[in-house]
């Protein structure tokens, strides 16, 4: 079996004492979209920002192409924690409500340091992929609709061709021809980059549809 995947082994997480990821395995594999599934409550999200290397777990770790990731967010090199995306349930919560949707777009590039002309020009485009017409780019998160802006959230999860892409019920507040959509762009990019999906959600037909395999995590203790 090969070792190219993002894949959590013995991940353990307590929050104030409380345990609620206890010696949890999963794998993702380019390429195929994994559901996690599993009760309010049972840590699929805190899971997800651990495998997104936004949270180091207590005990396990989490590897990437089989190469073991210590640390999380800015300890790590921009070359590792730019290779796995995560796209939230609330795009309002996710987003700096002082940006215009082309800034928002362009903040992980400039954070890597893009020079401005590139990263507009790349902002643009993925603009464009998700949907977003020029006229929404200059406008801040206040004065577009929650489409718009996890449309903008999803251009942003892509502007550095992420191998890896986690989705924490991304799509369940938006109306069923923009998830429409974002899937679509999605899965386009999926099978472009291959890129493994974490998918998310609570929506049986979604996932059906879309998960290749599905995981389910227990009740937390
Ligand atoms: N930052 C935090 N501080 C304290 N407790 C937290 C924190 N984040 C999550 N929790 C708790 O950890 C548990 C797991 O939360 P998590 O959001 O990971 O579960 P989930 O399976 O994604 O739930 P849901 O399906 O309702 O979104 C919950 O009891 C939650 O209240």
């Amino acid at each position: 079996m090969t070792s190219t995947a993002l894949a959590a082994h013995g991940v353990a997480v307590s929050y104030g004492g409380r345990r609620v990821l206890d010696g949890v395995d999963l794998r993702v594999a380019p390429g195929e979209t994994v559901g996690l599934r599993g009760p309010s409550g049972s840590g699929k999200s805190t899971l997800a920002r651990v495998l997104a290397l936004l949270h180091a777990p207590e005990a396990g770790h989490v590897t990437l192409d089989g190469h073991r990731v210590a640390g999380a967010r800015h300890r790590l090199p921009a070359a590792v924690r730019t290779r796995v995306a995560i796209l939230f349930q609330s795009p309002r919560a996710a987003t700096d409500p002082r940006l215009g949707l082309a800034d928002i777009i362009a903040e992980p590039l400039r954070a890597t340091g893009t020079p401005d002309e590139q990263a507009r020009a790349r902002a643009a485009e993925l603009a464009d992929l998700v949907g977003l017409t020029p006229d929404l780019l200059a406008r801040r998160p206040h004065a577009v609709s929650d489409g718009q802006l996890q449309r903008a959230c999803l251009a942003r999860a892509l502007v550095h061709r992420p191998d890896y892409l986690l989705c924490d019920e991304a799509t369940a507040m938006l109306d069923a021809s923009t998830q429409a959509h974002l899937a679509a762009v999605i899965t386009d990019y999926q099978r472009q980059h291959a890129a493994g999906v974490l998918l998310i959600t609570h929506d049986p037909a979604l996932m059906a549809r879309w998960a290749t395999r599905v995981v389910d995590l227990p009740a937390a203790a």
